[in-house]
């Protein structure tokens, strides 16, 4: 598992990680996720997962500003968000030089395929450091092609070095509008 920057213990419904809720009931989690979701704060972690809610609608916390915002951060320095795992991800394959894997789960229609595109988003950033590159447009559109397999593999080599970065999506019916996003080494 990725490590996790310290969070001093928060409480309360609008805590950024719900570990850190004193009442871990289903209540409890799901009041916290719908008070931070009419914030829009769709992002929230469990330890070093990342729970989204998708807002089906747009909104404005993908843009350079926050690429740069959680370029080379440790998971928990910042508000929880998909960024935040994209890069955990990345800068622990180039550390520990081992292949890492990200899990997108989550039943049809919660936004496993928009966020596997927030992450290539992310990550292509992170490689290109910010340059034009036609290397994202390539790997976005093979999407589709990946998706009827429930698995999208994003081969991500550098010049230094020979990790992976697989990013693997599936549905989950037990699991209602949420997904979950973990980064683990394998
Ligand atoms: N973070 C987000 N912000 C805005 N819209 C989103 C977000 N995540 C998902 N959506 C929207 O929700 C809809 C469903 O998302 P998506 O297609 O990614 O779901 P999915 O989990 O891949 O579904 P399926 O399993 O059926 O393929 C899309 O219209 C998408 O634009």
């Amino acid at each position: 598992m990725v490590e996790r920057g310290f969070l001093p213990q928060e409480q309360g419904p609008e805590c950024e990680d719900l570990c850190g809720l004193p009442d871990l009931s289903e209540r409890a989690l799901l009041e916290t996720l719908r008070t931070r979701f009419r914030q829009e704060k769709i992002y929230t972690y469990v330890g070093s997962i990342l729970v989204a809610v998708n807002p089906f609608r747009f909104l404005p916390i993908y843009n350079p500003k926050y690429v740069k915002m959680y370029d080379n951060r440790r998971l928990g320095d910042r508000e929880p968000h998909i960024y935040a795992v994209a890069d955990a991800a990345y800068h622990a394959m180039l550390r520990r030089q081992r292949n890492q894997c990200i899990v997108i789960s989550g039943e049809t229609g919660s936004g496993k395929t928009q966020s596997t595109n927030f992450l290539i988003h992310h990550l292509t950033a992170l490689s290109q450091k910010g340059y034009a590159s036609g290397v994202e447009q390539i790997i976005l559109g093979a999407g589709p092609v990946l998706e009827v397999r429930r698995l999208l593999i994003l081969n991500h080599t550098t010049a230094v070095m020979q990790s992976t970065l697989h990013i693997v999506t599936h549905k989950a019916t037990y699991i209602k509008i949420l997904f979950l996003l973990s980064v683990f080494q394998c």
